[in-house]
């Protein structure tokens, strides 16, 4: 199966009915196709459809192709300021952007946790730093990725030990007075259960607990914390109405500078070093040049 849905492209050819995109247009690519007809796509949740055909997620072929074909309205035209390389980071971004707008509350002056300083994580930091929240603390449990945390966007960080759920919370609560009665925005982005466990015991009463790390299927959750402080908890899946655009538009504004993410660029022929690097670690994304592009 062709893996891939990371991409952006340059237009070749488009459809006789095409109006917005012309040959030669630069564009990121949201890789996921609704049927549009069912419930969730009429409602506008068009990422909950049933029948998604999304890139690289069996049986449909990924991005990691020389051409591909997408309907005009999920080609998002990248502005002069933005790269190609840039514009391969909207798809995480996206997902960022779409967890961040689960919370919903992510207001002026609050403060939100994040679980997990990967990709995901990093960028819902960022999103919510860009969204307005002051105290943005960034949990994981390797030193390397907290540190580069705090240089990208983080306020805070927080180096998750092997403790009871309720240690490692009050230990995040006491990093500053803001978060000194739980954060009001809890983002788990790691999928690992202990920091499911510890997102409950730091959120704070009448807070709101957001789920976009997928690990084991089940975990041990903390279903008391959730009912005595009316938590109000939401998943998040990929990315729906708006949430490209906005990724594409807080890349353009500067907002979010997805460049510092790129830890290397790796040709076509050797997309399978890209994989070896990011395995081995140390590294954050690394981009597979298109078969078609420029050699430098
Ligand atoms: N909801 C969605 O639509 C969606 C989309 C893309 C990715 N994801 C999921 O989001 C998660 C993050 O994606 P990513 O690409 O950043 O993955 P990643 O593996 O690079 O990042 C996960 C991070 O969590 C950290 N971690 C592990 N155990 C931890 C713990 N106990 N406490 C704190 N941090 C811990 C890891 O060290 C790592 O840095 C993954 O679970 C992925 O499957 C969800
Ligand atoms: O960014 C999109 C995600 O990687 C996919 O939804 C995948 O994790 C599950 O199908």
């Amino acid at each position: 199966m062709v893996l891939g849905h990371e991409s952006a492209g340059t237009i070749v050819q488009v459809g006789s009915s095409v109006t917005t995109l012309k040959p030669g247009d630069r564009v990121a690519l949201e890789p996921g196709y609704p049927c549009r007809r069912c419930g969730p796509c009429l409602s506008g949740r068009y990422n909950l459809c049933p029948e998604m055909r999304f890139a690289a997620t069996p049986p449909y072929h990924g991005t990691l192709t020389g051409f591909w074909v997408s309907p005009a309205d999920f080609c998002y035209k990248l502005p002069d300021s933005v790269t190609l390389q840039e514009g391969a980071l909207i798809e995480p971004l996206a997902v960022a952007v779409h967890i961040v707008r689960q919370a919903a509350v992510v207001t002026p002056g609050q403060s939100v946790v994040v679980m997990g300083a990967g990709p995901v994580g990093l960028l819902c930091a960022a999103v919510a730093r860009a969204f307005g929240a002051s105290t943005v603390v960034s949990v994981d449990i390797v030193e390397s990725k907290l540190s580069f945390a705090k240089s990208f966007c983080s306020t805070h960080t927080y180096s998750s030990q092997r403790i009871p759920a309720p240690e490692n919370a009050s230990n995040i609560r006491a990093l500053a007075p803001s978060l000194a009665g739980g954060a009001d925005v809890v983002i788990d982005a790691s999928g690992a259960e202990p920091s499911i466990q510890t997102s409950l015991h730091v959120v704070r009463p009448g807070g709101t607990y957001v789920q976009g790390g997928m690990g084991r299927d089940e975990i041990t959750f903390p279903i008391m914390a959730l009912c005595l402080k009316e938590v109000t908890a939401k998943g998040s899946f990929r990315y729906g109405s708006g949430d490209y655009k906005l990724a594409v538009e807080l890349v353009a504004s500067g907002k979010v500078d997805v460049r510092k993410l790129i830890s290397g660029v790796v040709a076509f022929e050797e997309a399978e070093q890209a994989f070896k690097k990011v395995k081995e670690g140390e590294v954050i994304k690394i981009l597979i040049a298109g078969p078609n592009e420029k050699k430098e």
